[in-house]
C-alpha cells in the first residue's frame, strides 16, 4: 500500500506551550492509526525546537514554514537553512499563497529554496496553485505549469525523490475560501502527475507525492483522498483542532484499514 500523506501547517496560529499540548496528543493518535498515514506537522519557528523534542522517538515529521536560501548574511528577520538543519527539521514548506500574497515570494526565490533544502536533507514542500482570476480565465493549466518548472530548475531526477508537491488553490484557501470540487481536484492532480512524468520520467515522476489542501474539511477529505493522484492532504484550519484532526485521522484509518480493495491505495 501507497503511503497516504496527512499533514497540516499551523500558520501563525499556536504558542510554545499549545503546541506542545497538541503535539503530545497527535503522538499517541498516532501509535493507534496505520504506518500509512504519513504524518507532518509545521508549526512556526519559536515551536520547533521544544516540538522536535517532544516528537523524540516519533514517527511524525517535523517541518518549517518558510526559509531563505542562504546559510547565512545579513538578512535581517531571515531563517536559514543550516539553522533548520541544527534542530533537525524533516521538510520544509515551501512558497505557500500566503508568503507568496504577502511576501511577494516568486518562483525563482521557490527554486533557490527548493535547492537549499535539498542540499541539507529536507524535503522540500512545494505549494503551487492558481488564483481566482487565473481560474476565470482558463488558464489555470499553464500558471500550475510554469509554477511547477520554475520551482523545480535543475532539480536532477535523484533529488527529485525527495520533493512533495501541494496543489492548493488560491481561491480555496483559508476562511474566505470556496471549498473546490472533488473532480476538478482530480482533473488539476492528473494533469500535474503528467507535467512531473514529463520532467522526471514514468518512474520517478508516479512516485512525487501530490497533496491536496485548501479547505479540506470533515465533510470533504474523503472526496479529494479518493482522486487519482491525490496522495495526501494539506490541512489548516481543520488540522489545527486535535478533535477535528483526530477524527478526520481515524476515518482515514478506518478506511486504509478496511477499504483497501475499494480505496484506490
Ligand atoms: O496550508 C494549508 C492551507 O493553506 C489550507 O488552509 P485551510 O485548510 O485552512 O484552507
Amino acid at each position: 500500500m501507497t503511503k497516504v500523506w496527512i499533514g497540516t501547517n499551523w500558520k501563525m496560529t499556536k504558542t510554545i506551550s499549545e503546541g506542545l499540548a497538541y503535539t503530545r496528543e497527535l503522538k499517541k493518535l498516532a501509535e493507534s492509526i496505520t504506518p500509512n498515514i504519513e504524518l507532518f506537522i509545521i508549526p512556526s519557528f519559536t515551536s520547533l525546537l521544544p516540538i522536535r523534542e517532544e516528537l523524540s522517538g516519533s514517527r511524525i515529521k517535523l517541518g518549517a514554514q518558510n526559509m531563505h536560501w542562504e546559510d547565512r548574511g545579513a538578512y535581517t528577520g531571515e531563517i536559514s537553512p543550516r539553522m533548520l538543519d541544527e534542530i533537525g527539521i524533516d521538510l520544509i514548506e515551501l512558497g505557500h499563497s500566503e508568503r507568496r500574497q504577502y511576501y511577494n515570494e516568486n518562483d525563482v526565490d521557490i527554486n533557490k529554496k527548493v535547492h537549499a533544502a535539498l542540499k541539507y536533507g529536507m524535503r522540500p514542500l512545494v505549494c503551487i496553485g492558481e488564483s481566482i482570476d487565473q481560474k476565470n480565465n482558463g488558464i489555470s493549466k499553464e500558471v500550475l505549469a510554469a509554477q511547477l518548472k520554475v520551482c523545480l530548475k535543475n532539480v536532477t531526477t535523484e533529488q527529485a525523490q525527495h520533493v512533495l508537491i501541494a496543489y492548493e488553490p488560491v481561491w480555496a484557501i483559508g476562511e474566505r475560501g470556496i471549498p473546490a470540487e472533488a473532480d476538478y481536484v482530480g482533473e488539476i492532480h492528473s494533469f500535474l502527475r503528467k507535467n512531473l512524468v514529463d520532467l522526471y520520467g514514468e518512474k520517478v515522476g508516479q512516485e512525487i507525492p501530490l497533496l491536496y489542501g485548501g479547505s479540506v474539511r470533515l465533510d470533504n477529505f474523503l472526496n479529494y483522498i479518493q482522486q487519482t493522484n491525490v496522495n495526501g492532504l494539506f490541512v489548516g484550519r481543520t488540522a489545527w483542532n486535535m478533535e477535528t484532526f483526530s477524527v478526520l485521522l481515524n476515518e482515514l484509518d478506518r478506511k486504509l484499514k478496511h477499504e483497501i480493495g475499494g480505496f484506490k491505495c
